[in-house]
Order: C-alpha cells, then sequence, then structure tokens
C-alpha cells in the first residue's frame, strides 16, 4: 500500500511510527513547509502542494488539522485518491463540506473520517435510524489541555482551581471556535444529529489528567451513556492517543478484507 501522510506533528508521528511497525513507510508526506524529518521519515519525499505527490498513491491521510485538510482535501479527492481525515471539525464549513463532497464525486475517491478521540460513534448512526431526540457531548481536559483555544480569554487556565466550563452551544460553533478540541463534537455530530442540533459542552478541570469525553444520548432505541478517559500523546496534551490510534486502524480497514 503506498500512502502519504498530510502533516508531522504529535498524530502523524505517532501514525507513522505505527505503519512502521506493520512494514509501511510513508511514500510521501505533504508538508506546509519541507524540514528535516528524523527516523524512518528522514528519506520520505516532500512536497508542499497535493499537485506534486507522485503517482500511484492508493491513500492520502490527513493529520493536519482543519487547515491542513481545507488546504488539501479536495485536489487530493478530485485527484482520484482516497484521503482518512481525523480533522473531523472542519466539516462544519458548509462551503467545505460541499468542496469535498464534489471533489470526491469528481475523482470517484472516498473521505473516510477516522473515529478519533471517542468510540459509541457506530451505536449513534445505528440509532440514528431509528430517530435519534437528543444528542448531548461533554468534553473536558485539563487546562493545558485548552491552550491556544477560546478557553484561555474566558478562563485563568493557569490559576484554575476547580471545574469551569468555557463553552455551551451547538456543535457548529464548538468546532468552529475550537479547532484543534472540538473534533470529538463534530464526530458525534456527524453520526447522530447533525451539528446543529447536538448539544456541547466543553470543561476545563484541573483535578484531571486525562482528556475525558462523555456521549448522552436518547431516542427510539432506548438511551445510552458513553464515557472515555483518554490518555493525552505524550507530544501533545490536548491531543488523545486514542485520536492517533483511529488513523491507524482507519488504514487499517482500507486493507482488510473483513470490514468491522
Ligand atoms: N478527531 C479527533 O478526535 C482529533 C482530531 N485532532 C485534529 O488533528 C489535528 C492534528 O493534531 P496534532 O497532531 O496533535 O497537532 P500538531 O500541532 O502536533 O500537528 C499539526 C501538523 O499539521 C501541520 N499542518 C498545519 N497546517 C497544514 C497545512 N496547511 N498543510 C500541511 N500541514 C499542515 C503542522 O505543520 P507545521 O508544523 O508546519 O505547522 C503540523 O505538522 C488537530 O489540529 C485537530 O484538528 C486532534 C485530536 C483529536
Ligand atoms: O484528542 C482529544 O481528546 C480531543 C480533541 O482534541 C478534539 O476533539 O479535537
Amino acid at each position: 500500500m503506498k500512502i502519504g501522510l498530510i502533516g508531522h506533528g504529535a498524530i502523524a508521528g505517532y501514525v507513522s511510527a505505527q505503519l512502521g511497525s506493520r512494514g509501511i513507510r510513508p511514500a510521501v508526506f505533504l508538508m506546509r513547509t519541507r524540514r528535516a524529518l528524523d527516523g524512518q521519515d528522514a528519506d520520505a519525499m516532500q512536497v508542499t502542494e497535493a499537485r506534486d505527490l507522485p503517482e500511484g498513491l492508493d491513500l492520502m491521510v490527513d493529520c493536519a488539522g482543519h487547515a491542513g485538510l481545507a488546504a488539501h482535501g479536495p485536489a487530493i479527492l478530485a485527484a482520484g485518491i482516497d484521503l482518512v481525515s481525523v480533522s473531523l471539525g472542519a466539516l462544519a464549513d458548509r462551503d467545505l463540506h460541499d468542496r469535498l463532497e464534489d471533489a470526491a464525486q469528481q475523482g470517484g475517491a472516498r473521505l473516510h473520517l477516522a473515529s478519533g478521540a471517542i468510540g459509541a460513534l457506530d451505536c449513534l448512526q445505528a440509532a440514528r435510524i431509528g430517530g435519534l431526540d437528543e444528542v448531548t457531548y461533554i468534553g473536558r481536559k485539563p487546562p493545558a489541555g485548552w491552550k491556544g483555544s477560546p478557553a484561555e480569554t474566558a478562563l485563568d487556565l493557569d490559576g484554575l482551581t476547580k471545574a469551569a466550563e468555557h463553552f455551551a452551544g451547538d456543535a457548529r460553533r464548538a468546532a468552529t471556535e475550537y479547532p484543534k478540541n472540538a473534533n470529538v463534537a463534530a464526530a458525534v455530530a456527524l453520526a447522530g444529529t447533525g451539528f446543529d442540533a447536538t448539544q456541547v459542552r466543553l470543561i476545563a478541570d484541573p483535578g484531571i489528567s486525562a482528556n475525558i469525553h462523555e456521549i448522552h444520548a436518547s431516542g427510539a432505541f432506548g438511551r445510552f451513556s458513553f464515557r472515555i478517559e483518554g490518555t493525552p500523546l505524550p507530544d501533545s496534551p490536548r491531543s488523545s492517543a486514542l485520536a492517533a490510534m483511529s488513523v491507524v486502524a482507519a488504514i487499517e480497514r482500507q486493507r482488510a478484507t473483513i470490514v468491522i
């Protein structure tokens, strides 16, 4: 399988290392700017534009956040290359959503959304068939996990002594205002009742060390609650390791003959 990665941050680094241990070396990195990489990625080709990607790629994998997906997603799909993305919140932008859809149709390619730092999306998707009444997502992270987000202006993150909510609203606004922190809200929205009907609360909590995500849903199926305590990636306190793991799992699903 010939794979390329967009970005080389905390998630991409994890994904590349995991692929390496499965005998796959990414053939190319689509970067914002070229720079020296180490380990198995040191000799990989680097490009800064999708049009310079090599021939014969089976799959591109976006680990570059909303900006990376917006910049390169449409061109990759239009070129007929399937794309796995972990930047789900970018789809809250209706214009980008439509451009990705049109490009995928034009190129005969598919955009696969990794489940990211959350689970139970299968349950929500199935429950949606019978009708969902209400879906709420609550995201809790230690203060360091909210650095660089609007939480920084809403709260004194360094001086926080107890849990404090800094966002309550719909998933579209959460995903748009917190591009590095509310992709999970987008995943819940896309699997369930959509960006406008999904309710979101975001909380900074100095009493926790994990990234804690909860879903509460009810509908014709009954009701469920899901909670996960995700260990952050060593290189990035705001990104859960499970998000990176889910990207590798999404790549593995591309190669599987029996798919779950
Ligand atoms: N679905 C989910 O549950 C989760 C999703 N995410 C999403 O994944 C993204 C990446 O997370 P993480 O790895 O921790 O973040 P990092 O900040 O560690 O890495 C981001 C990488 O993306 C690159 N990048 C940014 N813009 C572009 C662009 N236009 N073209 C190419 N590369 C680009 C950066 O390059 P440079 O170094 O040059 O700036 C950097 O290499 C997050 O921003 C978030 O949106 C994160 C966690 C969970
Ligand atoms: O990694 C996490 O725990 C969640 C996250 O950043 C996101 O949803 O964007």
